[in-house]
């Protein structure tokens, strides 16, 4: 698609959004692989199934519902995708950053992106929630980078920064609450690695990925994370870990889409503790 239909139809999506909901969203929320429960969280749910909203795309991975909704989380008025696009679907990066920029011409401020990975740290296990604190964009150092091509000026610089990408802060907060909330042996924190997928990594790409300081890997969030920078917005994220990646050419398991797409389900409780509790402190910091 080139740079005039995608702004034209980013600008489109966008005004329908607008003439069709009053709620006034100030967080944008991305739900991962199996974690559309938390939008259990919202309250006075306007629901836009995705094939509703011009020029939007379709989720076709299993475990993305495909609903755009407005609602309030703890009285704070959100926007959540349940459900995202990713680069093995067919979308090229920039179409997977639409909502992203969506979130932002709507005046979201914050967002808070989630994602189901599989660990390399050998410390990690299936259940912990890994604090996002950086990332390695493999598919961006392969070339795959939402932000190349005609820089969209009156979103953002040509050339943003990318330190303290993570707020800091705000993992600080959700370290707190999981203290507070009695969870905290289930936290663990750490670097995300993107790659492209649509397969699992072989034997040799798991200890490469692991050598270059990637705690857990997945196939999504750090374009989006880079195009919320871009636009100024502050980002929190988090991964579940659903596998442990297989490095060891003996070891028989192999991750698996069904299983993957069933972990968040075990820490519902404490996901959607962290989820309120981290919307209703990014309220407070505007
Ligand atoms: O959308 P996320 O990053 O949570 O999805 C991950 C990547 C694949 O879609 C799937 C692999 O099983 O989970
Ligand atoms: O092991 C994995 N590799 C890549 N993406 C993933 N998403 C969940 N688990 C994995």
């Amino acid at each position: 698609m080139n740079h005039d239909d995608y702004n034209s139809n980013l600008y489109e999506s966008t005004k329908y959004l607008l003439d069709n909901v009053k709620i006034k969203p100030k967080i944008g929320i991305i739900c991962g692989t199996g974690l559309g429960f938390l939008t259990d969280e919202i309250q006075e749910q306007i629901i836009f199934p995705y094939q509703s909203i011009p020029h939007f795309p379709v989720s076709t991975t299993k475990g993305h519902l495909g609903n755009l909704i407005f609602g309030y989380i703890a009285g704070v008025p959100v926007m959540c995708l349940q459900g995202r696009f990713h680069f093995f679907e067919g979308y090229s990066p920039q179409e997977c950053v639409l909502p992203i920029r969506m979130m932002k011409l709507l005046g979201i401020t914050h967002v808070l992106i989630s994602n189901s990975a599989g660990a390399l740290n050998p410390k990690f296990q299936i259940g912990n929630i890994m604090l996002i604190k950086d990332h390695i964009n493999m598919l961006g150092i392969a070339g795959f980078n939402p932000l190349c091509g005609p820089n969209l000026d009156s979103l953002g610089p040509r050339f943003p920064c990318m330190n303290e990408a993570y707020c800091t802060q705000l993992i600080k907060y959700a370290r707190k609450v999981a203290e507070e909330e009695n969870f905290s042996n289930n936290i663990c924190e750490g670097v995300y690695g993107c790659v492209s997928g649509p397969n699992y990594e072989t034997a040799a790409e798991v200890k490469m990925l692991r050598m270059v300081g990637i705690d857990a890997v997945g196939m999504s969030t750090a374009h989006e994370v880079l195009t919320a920078k871009h636009c100024n917005m502050t980002v929190f994220a988090f991964s579940i870990i659903t596998n442990i990646c297989i490095s060891n050419y003996d070891d028989k398991k192999h991750p698996d889409h069904e299983v993957i797409n069933s972990i968040a389900e075990t820490k519902k409780h404490a996901l959607r503790k962290l989820v309120t509790k981290i919307v209703q402190r990014m309220d407070e910091s505007r």
